[in-house]
């Protein structure tokens, strides 16, 4: 495992026992919160709400008590009636839990204001003493003139309640288990979903590592490189700068020039090898966020033969192929540019056209071999005749036109009678070969470019008919 690939697989780790450590805190706060919600809410809640329906049963049973109270019966009659009621008030029950609502009662009559004699009607029927059960203190009033005559004392039993803490408690664990199934779920599934990623992440990981062509990842206002595959190590000669980033001075030099900002847009831009052979890459750059971060995704397709192709293309398309010199389309293509040029900045202009003389005869006479070999001969005189900002070339078939920017005509013709004396002087294969030429000087005054040509045309005609190997400005 690499050193990058190990601090990968720790941070992963790390990342999953935090993962795990968050959905950990989660169960337990859940637990924390329903526990303390049963003992500080729902239990006292509940409790609370039993004594209330305990004490309004009792409250509407002592009623029955009231009654007999103000029934007036002889004393006697009247407790037995009482213990009679008290019973039956005992024997009442719970359907749910059938449990008797009520355990004990004590009747305490105040005889003074019920005015009998006291102490036989103080009844305690049932439990008079119950830890768990509820105690209401229920007054007793004279049903005819309203005074309080009494207090009856209701043990209620807590069974029902405990059967109704016990449903609640139910409840509330099936709450918390469907809640931790839940939080289970949710961590196992966001497991699987970060496995997924980790695994598509890891896929693209390879697609970019195997890629053939050298691709990085830059982030935004960095120098160094997040990432490189393989093929961009080797292709810009990177390397590890020590804190988790690539860099080299190819890389250096690559970022200088510019990186592309238009998808759409790749850009050749010229990237020399380590040992300084001339390469040609064609850059694209594809924004992204990686990690958060704004980065670009720089891949690079190394044209070097499709440029020297390119080039060597171009360069057929504009030479001729037998003299090596620029062809007609060339000279045309260079002629307008030029012509341009005096028409901004109004320097002068010339153009020296010129023809071998009696060519045909050359071929006629020597053979098309020593024809061609003149014509060759004749063009790297020329070169040799003129100036670097000159631009010479073959017009025609043994015709040739020599572009002179900055010369005027007088100019001009003195190059162009260098050029007729060097030409006329040339030693050849055959010692019987004279090779002169007749041509038309004509410096640019403003006409159209096949005008201006045709001007020069017309003097290297005269020259022809004024009798050949000459000059004419
Ligand atoms: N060897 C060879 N001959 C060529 C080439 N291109 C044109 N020619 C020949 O050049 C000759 C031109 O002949 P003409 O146009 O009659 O002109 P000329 O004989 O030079 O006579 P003037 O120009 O009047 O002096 C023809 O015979 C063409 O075949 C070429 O690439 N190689």
């Amino acid at each position: 495992m690499t050193k990058t690939a190990f601090a990968r697989h720790r941070r992963s780790l790390k990342f999953e026992r935090n993962l795990a450590l968050i959905f950990g805190l989660l169960g337990l706060t859940l637990a924390i919160v329903i526990a303390l919600h049963w003992f500080l809410v729902l239990k006292p809640t509940l409790r609370a709400e039993a004594e209330s329906r305990a004490s309004a049963l009792a409250q509407a049973q002592a009623q029955s008590i009231e009654r007999l109270l103000g029934s007036g019966l002889p004393a006697e009659r009247l407790r037995n009636e009482l213990q009679t009621t008290l019973d039956g008030m005992l024997l009442i029950k719970d359907q749910s839990t059938r449990e008797p609502f009520i355990e004990g009662i004590a009747l305490t009559i105040d005889y003074d204001l019920f005015d009998a004699p006291g102490g036989n009607l103080d009844l305690v029927q049932g439990r008079d003493d119950c830890a768990e059960c509820f105690v209401a203190h229920i007054p007793l009033y004279h049903p005819q003139d309203r005074l309080l005559i009494g207090i009856a004392t209701c043990y209620s039993n807590p069974a029902f309640l405990e059967q109704l803490l016990n449903d609640v408690r139910v409840n509330l664990l099936w709450v918390g288990v469907v809640f931790l199934c839940l939080i289970s779920f949710a961590w196992w599934e966001t497991d699987r979903l970060l496995r997924r990623l980790r695994e598509s992440e890891s896929n693209l990981r390879s697609v970019f590592e195997a890629a053939p062509f050298p691709m990085v990842l830059n982030e935004d206002g960095q120098l160094g490189l997040r990432q490189a595959n393989r093929a961009a190590k080797a292709y810009l000669d990177l390397r590890e700068d020590g804190s988790e980033h690539f860099s080299s001075e190819l890389w250096l030099t690559l970022y200088a020039a510019g990186l592309p900002t238009d998808v759409s847009e790749p850009r050749e831009t010229p990237i020399p090898a380590a040992d300084g052979t001339p390469r040609w890459a064609l850059v694209s750059a594809i924004p992204l966020q990686f990690s958060g971060v704004p980065s670009q995704l720089i891949s690079l397709a190394d044209v070097t033969e499709l440029k020297t192709i390119q080039d060597e293309l171009r360069s057929a398309s504009l030479t001729d192929g037998l003299t090596n010199i620029y062809n007609r389309r060339y000279l045309y293509l260079r002629l307008t540019k030029e012509v341009d040029l005096v028409k901004r900045y109004h320097h002068p202009l010339s153009i020296f056209l010129f023809d071998l003389d009696h060519f045909k005869q050359v071929n006629d006479t020597f053979g098309h071999g020593v024809g061609d070999e003149v014509l060759i001969q004749v063009a790297s005189a020329l070169k040799g005749c003129l100036r670097e900002v000159d631009v010479a070339g073959r017009y025609g078939g043994e015709e040739f036109l020599v572009i002179l920017p900055h010369a005027s005509a007088p100019e001009a013709l003195e190059v162009a009678e260098r050029i007729g004396a060097v030409i006329k002087s040339l030693q050849w294969s055959q010692p019987a070969l004279r090779v002169t030429i007749s041509g038309g000087v004509q410096q640019y005054k403003g006409e159209e470019l096949d005008e201006f040509v045709e001007l020069a045309d017309r003097k290297l005609y005269q020259a022809k008919t004024d009798g050949r190997d000459r000059v004419v400005g």
